[in-house]
């Protein structure tokens, strides 16, 4: 696309702002979830680390464990990023939701795209980064990386008591799914109003763009981009790292 045709110029400084600052209950006893190590190197690094590799990323935003932003603040001054990232870590709240407001109530003017990217999900490859920048370049107002479902999916009346047998009441045609992950990239102006106005459940930051009632768009997620949710995902990371480790050659 030429510049000229873009709602958002080429040269729009993007933001990356990465909320860090939950607990991880789902992958058990332990540090919180961003600070805990993946092959010697804490998850939120790699996350950093995968967000930075995009040229086009001038500023990471990471929103910490409330009590752990200048453990953070140590570990990115110890881990090196490009020189051309700059980084700021500012304390998280209760939700993602409310962590992702605070990493956006710290962004300079000048960026006018942010990307919002879990640290829980550190090993997404720059070629996904980019694909999302690119959308919202294109005149996406929110972008979603996404993949298709390996699984059939069944809506349930979900039982009272876990573990009880739910009854099925729907199972929703596969090939209209999508499982999506992060990073999502928003033109910043609708992902802080999409902040200020919807409030409720949402898990996800596009989901509450779509509640604005403005289209968001899905472009191909990498399965490499899975999230570290239960301890097996640990077991898969390591995994990962080390295939790449032997595809460069080390
Ligand atoms: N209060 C919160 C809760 C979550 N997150 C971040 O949101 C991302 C996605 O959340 P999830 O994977 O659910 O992480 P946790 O909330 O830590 O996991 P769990 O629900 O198992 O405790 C993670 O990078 C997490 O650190 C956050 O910044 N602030
Ligand atoms: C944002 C997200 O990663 C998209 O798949 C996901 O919704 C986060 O959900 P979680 O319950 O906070 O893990």
């Amino acid at each position: 696309m030429s510049d000229e045709s873009r709602s958002t110029p080429v040269q729009t400084p993007v933001a990356a702002v990465i909320p860090a600052a939950g607990r991880g209950v789902r992958l058990g006893p332990g540090a919180p979830k961003a600070l805990r190590a993946l092959n010697g190197t804490p998850m939120l690094i790699h996350a950093v680390r995968a967000l930075a590799a995009s040229r086009h990323v001038s500023l990471v935003v990471v929103v910490a464990p409330p009590d752990g932003a200048a453990e953070v603040k140590s570990l990115l001054d110890a881990h090196a990023l490009p020189d051309r990232t700059d980084f700021l870590v500012v304390p998280g709240g209760e939700s993602r939701q409310e962590s992702v407001r605070l990493g956006l109530d710290a962004l300079p003017p000048q960026h006018g795209i942010v990307l919002v990217h879990d640290a829980a999900r550190p090993l997404v490859p720059v070629d996904t980064v980019d694909a999302v920048i690119e959308a919202v370049r294109d005149g996406a107002p929110a972008v979603v990386p996404a993949l298709p479902l390996a699984d059939t999916v069944k809506e349930v009346e979900p039982a009272a008591v876990a573990g009880d047998p739910e009854p099925v009441v729907a199972t929703p045609e596969r090939a209209r799914l999508r499982a999506v992950q992060t990073p999502q990239g928003f033109d910043r102006a609708t992902l802080v109003r999409a902040h200020e106005t919807v409030t409720g459940n949402v898990t996800d930051d596009a989901g509450m763009v779509e509640q604005l009632g403005l289209t968001v768009v899905a472009v191909p997620g990498h399965e490499e981009a899975f999230k570290v949710t239960r301890p097996l995902d640990l077991v898969l990371a390591e995994a990962v790292l080390a295939r790449r480790r032997l595809n460069d050659g080390f």
